[in-house]
């Protein structure tokens, strides 16, 4: 499991380091970190580290100062190594080092802005030293107008030392300019607002570099799972199962105008598992189900009769499906873990509980928002997608797990999951159908299961959130394979990523 943090949160654990002196052994870890990761990229594209040449763009702060001593070291190892000093000052230490290792400082003034940026534009690594934790807000300025320059040319490899210079390493909110990073070196542990979007957008890849201050971190502010822990925490049969200690799945979705969203539902909980599915909803519908997934026991009954663990609810239900509206609030009074997509959405109650996940993308949150009184629209939502995901949860008191480019799933206690396996090319019509389908399968399976023992028991609901989200990612991204990919395909892939976990 990757753990994150705030800000806030590392400079705190670093604190006491500080106070006892050690603050540049801190530094040295951390610059030879970023240094490594240079020659590690370098190396990777073919290139020779001698004759190679790296920008540092070093603010005044410690992020500056990181930037400096991972620039000398390159500039030790043959990169010729230039500093653009974007604030007058810098960090003495680190200029310092990097002059006695050779390295050329220019200083930014707001005449030599095009100049710089031009220089820095012509170098084969530009390291992003300008802020870190430290920051508050955006640059303005020189500074400023220098990052927007570069962002506008696209410079050969882009490492942020620590994180993009004007990214809220807490929330991941994005305060223009920023210079998209093909790599992030981060310090210590992976800041919150790197693994969530916007700020997911401008970090690249993320390498976490271990300073030595790793043990005095608290709970962490946001976490992702990882390979190993889907295959820990995956439903796993034993011998004496049968299909209703495997997970008996309700799903209440698909209308006479998108009948389509319950096959893809049905499909999706097929694939992740379910002992068994039984559909709810119009005949039409039931029919089409029927012949599109053999394995699905269809009815037209109530769902406050129904023999289930879980329930899927809402995808493809609209508004006029009123017998679907009706099966969808019986549902949710059962009190049975839910999964509440779409059409869902509205017709639940106002009070949830952590084991009714609600699974909107950034619209149908803002919509739900608003129904709490919280008037937010979409743009900004989707410029701070970590608080709006923990908003929902708080206000509702479900679990909600916000689709995205990067996945967040937020528990009402705090606790943020964010997964980002997914490809761009599953951005396609009933995917998200899939999502519920998956999402409900795991829920009937594992909602008593001996495996959620390894999880806190507040965290179970997103964690089981996350899981889903993480598996449909994964199968969306092998059924790519970088190319189109379809709803159907993506479920078609979910049993091979479970195979292989
Ligand atoms: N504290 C530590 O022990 C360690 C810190 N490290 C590095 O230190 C960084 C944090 O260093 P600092 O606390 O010095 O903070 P930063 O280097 O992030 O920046 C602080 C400086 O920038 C100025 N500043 C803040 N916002 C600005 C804005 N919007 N426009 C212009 N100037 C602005 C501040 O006035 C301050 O002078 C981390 O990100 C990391 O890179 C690492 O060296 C590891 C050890
Ligand atoms: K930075």
């Amino acid at each position: 499991m990757i753990s994150a943090y705030t800000g806030t949160q590392i400079r705190e654990a670093e604190k006491p380091f500080l106070a006892d002196g050690v603050g540049a052994v801190l530094m040295q870890r951390a610059a030879y970190g970023l240094a490594n990761t240079v020659v590690h990229e370098l190396r990777g594209r073919g290139r020779r580290l001698y004759g190679s040449s790296v920008a540092v763009l070093a603010g005044k702060g410690n992020n500056g100062g990181d930037g400096l001593f991972a620039a000398a070291l390159l500039a030790r190892r043959g990169l010729r190594a230039t500093a653009l000093l974007t604030a007058g000052a810098a960090h003495e230490a680190g200029l310092a080092e990097f002059r006695r290792a050779g390295g050329h400082v220019l200083a930014l003034t707001a005449d030599n802005i095009a100049e710089l940026a031009a220089a820095a534009a012509g170098a084969d690594v530009v390291i992003d030293a300008v802020l870190g934790t430290g920051a508050q807000g955006g640059l303005r300025g020189p500074a400023g107008a220098l990052l927007e320059r570069l962002a506008q040319t696209h410079p050969g490899l882009v490492v942020a030392c620590d994180i993009p210079s004007g990214l809220d390493a807490d929330t991941g909110e994005v305060n223009e300019p920023v210079l998209p990073a093909d790599v992030t070196v981060t310090f210590g542990a992976a800041k919150a607002g790197l693994l969530a979007d916007p700020g997911a957008d401008f970090a690249g890849s993320v390498h976490v570099v271990p300073i030595g201050m790793e043990a005095a971190l608290p709970e962490p502010a946001l976490r992702r799972l990882e390979a190993q822990d889907l295959h820990r925490l995956r439903p796993q049969p034993v011998r004496r199962s049968h299909k209703y200690t495997r997970g008996v799945l309700g799903v209440v979705a698909g209308s006479e105008r998108y009948p389509g969203a319950a096959v893809l539902a049905c499909r999706g909980a097929l694939a992740a598992g379910a002992g068994m599915v039984r559909y709810l909803g119009p005949p039409d519908v039931a029919d089409l189900v029927r012949e599109s997934c053999p394995e699905v026991v269809c009815g037209q009954g109530s769902s406050a009769e129904a023999h289930v663990q879980a329930w899927v609810l809402g995808p493809g239900v609209d508004e006029s499906a009123g017998d679907q509206l009706q099966r969808i609030r019986d549902a949710a009074a059962t009190g049975l873990p839910v999964v509440a997509d779409a059409g869902a959405l509205p017709a639940l109650p106002r009070i949830l509980a952590p084991h009714q996940i609600l699974t909107p993308h950034i619209g149908e949150l803002a919509a739900l928002l608003a129904g709490y009184g919280v008037e937010s629209d979409r743009a900004r939502l989707e410029g701070a997608t970590l608080a709006a995901a923990r908003r929902g949860a708080a206000l509702t008191g479900a679990t909600v797990l916000l689709k995205g480019a990067t996945t967040l799933v937020a528990a009402p206690g705090g606790t943020v999951f964010s997964q980002s396996e997914a490809t761009p090319w599953m951005a396609t019509a009933g995917s998200g159908d899939v999502l519920a389908g998956v999402l409900g399968a795991l829920l009937a399976q594992l909602s008593g299961s001996a495996t959620m023992d390894h999880v806190p028991r507040g965290d179970r609901w997103a964690a089981i959130a996350a899981m889903a989200a993480s598996l449909h990612g994964r199968a969306g991204a092998m059924a790519s394979a970088g190319g189109p990919v379809t709803a159907t395909a993506v479920a078609r892939a979910i049993p091979e990523v479970i195979r292989h976990m």
